[in-house]
C-alpha cells in the first residue's frame, strides 16, 4: 500500500479500481487533520459561496432547478489548499503515468450543500465538449442523513455505488462516463469536487480558458 505518512493516500488501490471499473471510492483517503482544516475553512467562509451555474452558457435561474448547492473556487491560498492540491498532483502524475492520458491541470471548488440542497443527475462532460476527463469527490464532514451520491453506469436506471458522504472519503470517476446525483442532503454537507483536465488548445482556441 502506499502511504504517505502526513497525508495518507492509496494510490495503487485507486490505480487499481479506475483501470477495472473506471471508479473508485476509497475511504479515509486523506488525513483527519487535512480534512479538518479544509472543513473549517469552508466553514468561516460561507459568505463568499455563490450559487453554481452549470457549463459555460447557463444562466442562473436554468441551474438552480439542476443544483441547489453553493460553492467557491479553490485558489491555493492556505496551507491546507496547498496540501490538497498537492495531494491531486500525485494522482494526476499517477494516472498519466499509468493510463497516459496527458492530463494537464486540476481545477476544485468547495460545495456546500444545506439541508434539502441536492444535484440532479448529470453527466459531469460531454463527449468533445469538455476538457474535463476524470472527477473527484472529497468529503469533508459526515451529515447525519442523506446528501448520498449516487454513481450511475453509461447506460442502465440502477445505481452502480450510493455513497454516503463520509469525511475523508475520496471518489473518483471517468466525468464522461458516469451520470451521477447528489440526493438531498439532511443536514449541512461539505465537500470539494475537482476536474483533471486535458489540453484541449490548438492555434486559435485556448482552453482551459478560467
Ligand atoms: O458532491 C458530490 O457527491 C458530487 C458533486 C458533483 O457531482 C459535482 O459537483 O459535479
Ligand atoms: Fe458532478
Amino acid at each position: 500500500m502506499n502511504c504517505s505518512s502526513e497525508t495518507f493516500l492509496h494510490l495503487d488501490n485507486l490505480l487499481d479500481n479506475i483501470a477495472e471499473n473506471g471508479y473508485c471510492i476509497i475511504e479515509n483517503a486523506i488525513s483527519a487533520e487535512l480534512i479538518a482544516q479544509l472543513q473549517q475553512q469552508c466553514e468561516a467562509q460561507e459568505t463568499q459561496f455563490q450559487h453554481a451555474k452549470i457549463g459555460r452558457h447557463q444562466d442562473l435561474q436554468q441551474a438552480s432547478a439542476i443544483r441547489s448547492d453553493k460553492t467557491k473556487w479553490f485558489n491555493g491560498d492556505t496551507a491546507a489548499e496547498t496540501s490538497y492540491l498537492a495531494l491531486m498532483e500525485r494522482i494526476r502524475v499517477a494516472i498519466n503515468q499509468n493510463f497516459y492520458l496527458g492530463l494537464f491541470d486540476y481545477e476544485c471548488h468547495f460545495a456546500i450543500y444545506q439541508q434539502g440542497d441536492f444535484y440532479k443527475k448529470h453527466l459531469d462532460a460531454f463527449k468533445g465538449k469538455s476538457n474535463r476527463v476524470f472527477t473527484t469527490v472529497c468529503y469533508l464532514n459526515t451529515p447525519n442523513q442523506g446528501g448520498e451520491l449516487l454513481i450511475y453506469p453509461e447506460k442502465g436506471k440502477e445505481p452502480l455505488a450510493k455513497v454516503a458522504p463520509k469525511a475523508g472519503t475520496l471518489i473518483c470517476f471517468e466525468s464522461e462516463r458516469f451520470p451521477h446525483e447528489v440526493l438531498a442532503a439532511g443536514s449541512t454537507r461539505y465537500s470539494i469536487a475537482g476536474w483533471f483536465r486535458k489540453n484541449n488548445s490548438s492555434a486559435n482556441f485556448v482552453d482551459p480558458n478560467q
